[in-house]
């Protein structure tokens, strides 16, 4: 299934009329330049292309009052001095004689896009609209933002689908104030935002923007704010924050869809944010979202005002949702002082409320809700100072690399006597093994997988390695007599050919004899085994008490642990072995199959046993992109598995930064 992409040029014909600081970034040009480097890249043509419409009276008073919705249809008809009255009833929004016509375009564009994603028309979407609409509330407009489209769009899919738990994810540098409003006491809409916040000393200034705003009545737990202390936030900032707060809260709350409140006044160089996370942290964020509901996401423009950034950060957002291989992110060094407190204030907020945060820490010492009253003044210093060096106008940054798209996707190496699966392409051609290589395979390997057909398979899998290295496949899936014996060949196989592989071993292994220090090599291995001794910078044993068929506990080493830890490590190839008996659930296997898409381009190689091919299936469907099923209701993790996890944290934090969650 595809890509939906809404996009009408009649939502560029609406502009500020008169002089007013506040509002004068928000310009038609942000649509236009959007779309027109979509077209430019191709990307646009690789669309369905789905026609706007104006949403509804009806639709509109899901959220609005009609007192509201009375007043803006009189805007059309307004002199120019009636128009700035009207507004001044409003904050830093400004009305225009076509802007109630864009607002009905912008909601309706953001239903046209929920009516695509759940009749199965397309896979996914991006509607690019104006106005906005996340700080506009049920009587009030707001923050450029005219009707809320997410919120109606969240509404109108619990009413017309039946749809039971929306998950609404706000990247957009400013909180979604009107959003928060409409769902707070609601438990089948989970908000989450971050945003500027500087201790309430950022528009909007608002108190509830704050961590503790948890949600009210029954949406208690629901609403889940991460506020940003300081500019400057980077790339691993926000990854942190989606590992260790979104993304287990998420799988949690297991939504039928995700709608996302896509602003990108959060990437560098934009002037409301003054963040330095690259455009191409969206390609991962929207990626990380994506084995949520089915693969079924919505993404609806918000804000974004530095041209360049916007128009890189949509194509970003696009690709990966047209499921090319995503970039590579180099050097995380792991969250900042700020964002760790944030990060530790808002998992300690919640930690009452879903038990994948259940042993999160205490909050920090320094409270930092309480900080805004006294730094104030010393916070207006610091921010007069650094004023000039932080200016975004001198941000540069370099241009997202290119994503191309191997010509095969999924390539096998199979006993010849094994079907291949539907999508796969089979590697039969293989050219014999330097006679060297194969000499050391021999001595190598401990069994007598390197005999005559042995010798054939690894040849084959050489081959395969070479084409995912040359990028001609993106990933590939192997079948083996002994995974033992072929790990240790894998390892001979690529030690020349990249720099680093990361390999995540699911199940028990008798003895790993795969542990290098140089680095070359990282071994996480999650399985029942409680091999702490063994444990080192490179080789990370988690256990889990009841081995891998927990998929709470599995789902909360994946993200606790194996995420942070891959985008740190930023591997080359990624090498994941199913020891046979592993337990691991099929939706589970498919989910970590398309979470570890995210690192290497996509170069994941699945080494299995023979006797486990009943589960070639599942693998071939997420290798080949296919969204994983949604996990089953997840039960609360055995309490030792999250207290051990927390403690391999602290302890690991050392050497890994991106493991930290307490400052
Ligand atoms: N320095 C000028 C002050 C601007 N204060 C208002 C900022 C509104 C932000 C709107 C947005 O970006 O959140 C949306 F997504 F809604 F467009
Ligand atoms: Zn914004």
């Amino acid at each position: 299934m595809g890509t939906a992409l809404l996009y009408d040029e009649e939502m560029t014909k609406y502009k500020l009329l008169w002089v007013d600081p506040a509002c004068k970034i928000e310009v038609p040009e942000r649509l236009t330049v959007s779309y027109e480097a979509l077209v430019r890249s191709g990307l646009s043509d690789r669309c369905i292309s789905v026609p706007a419409r104006e949403a509804s009276d009806s639709e509109i008073l899901l959220v609005h009052s009609e007192a509201y919705l009375e007043a803006v249809k009189k805007t059309p008809y307004m002199t120019l001095e009636d128009l700035k009255e009207f507004t001044l009833q409003f904050g830093d929004v400004y009305f225009h004689p076509n802007i109630y016509h864009c607002a009905k375009l912008a909601s309706g564009s953001a239903l046209q896009l929920v009516d695509s994603v759940m009749t199965g028309k397309v896979r996914n979407g991006i509607a690019l609209v104006r106005p906005p609409g996340h700080h506009s509330m049920h009587g009030a407009a707001n923050g450029f933002c005219v009707f809320n489209n997410v919120a109606i769009a969240a509404r109108y899919a619990k009413q017309k689908y039946g749809v039971k738990r929306v998950l609404i994810v706000d990247w957009d540098i400013h909180h979604g104030q009107g959003v928060q409003y409409c769902f707070e006491d609601d438990p089948s809409v989970l908000y989450f935002s971050w945003h500027r916040y500087e201790h309430q000393n950022f528009w909007p200034n608002l108190r509830e923007s704050d961590y503790d705003s948890v949600g009210k009545e029954s949406g208690t737990g629901f609403n889940v704010n991460v506020p940003w202390n300081k500019v400057g936030m980077e790339n691993s900032d926000y990854l942190s924050v989606f590992c260790h707060v979104l993304l287990p809260v998420a799988y949690e709350f297991c939504p039928d869809l995700v709608l996302v409140c896509a602003g990108f006044d959060s990437a560098i160089g934009d002037p409301e944010g003054e963040m330095c996370a690259t455009p191409d942290i969206f390609a991962h964020l929207t990626h990380l979202l994506m084995n949520l509901a089915g693969g079924k996401l919505c993404a609806v423009l918000e804000g974004g005002y530095n041209l360049t950034s916007l128009a890189q950060s949509v194509c970003q957002t696009v690709q990966t949702l047209l499921g090319d291989p995503l970039p590579q992110l180099a050097n995380l060094r792991g969250p900042c002082k700020s964002a760790i407190e944030s990060l530790q204030c808002a998992r300690s907020a919640h930690r009452r409320y879903w038990s994948f945060l259940k042993h999160a820490a205490d909050p920090p010492m320094t409270d930092i809700s309480t900080k805004h009253i006294k730094s104030t003044m010393e916070e207006e210093e610091k921010r007069e100072m650094a004023e000039e060096e932080r200016c975004t106008e001198g941000k540069v940054w370099p241009e997202p690399p290119e994503r191309l798209c191997p010509p095969v996707c999924s390539g096998s190496v199979l006993p010849d006597d094994v079907a291949c699966p539907d999508g796969l392409k089979r590697l039969s051609s293989s050219k014999d093994l330097e006679p060297l290589l194969v000499s050391k395979l021999k001595n190598r390997s401990r069994t007598a997988a390197v005999d005559g057909d042995g010798v054939t398979t690894f040849s084959r899998l050489y081959t395969l390695i070479e084409k995912l290295v040359a990028n001609e496949i993106r990933n590939g899936l192997v079948l083996v007599p002994d995974v033992t014996a072929a790990m240790c060949v894998v390892q001979d196989l690529t030690s020349d050919l990249v720099k680093r592989v990361l390999v995540v071993c699911v199940g028990k292994e008798k003895e790993l004899d795969y542990v290098t220090t140089d680095g070359k090599v990282l071994v996480v291995q999650i399985s029942s085994e409680d091999n702490e001794e063994q444990r080192s910078k490179y080789y990370i044993p988690v256990c889990l008490k009841k081995g891998c068929s927990d998929t709470s506990g599995f789902i909360q080493a994946v993200f606790g642990l194996l995420l942070p830890l891959g985008y740190e490590y930023n591997p080359d190839l990624v090498l994941l072995v199913r020891m046979p008996g592993s337990g691991v659930v099929d939706s589970m296997w498919q989910q970590l199959i398309g979470l570890l898409q995210g690192f290497a381009k996509g170069h994941t190689l699945v080494l299995m046993q023979v006797n486990e091919k009943a589960s070639m299936g599942s693998t071939a469907s997420a290798l080949l992109g296919h969204p994983a099923p949604p996990l089953q209701e997840l039960q609360t993790p055995f309490p030792e598995d999250g207290d051990a996890l927390e403690r391999l944290r602290e302890r690991l934090q050392a050497d890994w930064k991106m493991l930290q969650t307490t400052s």
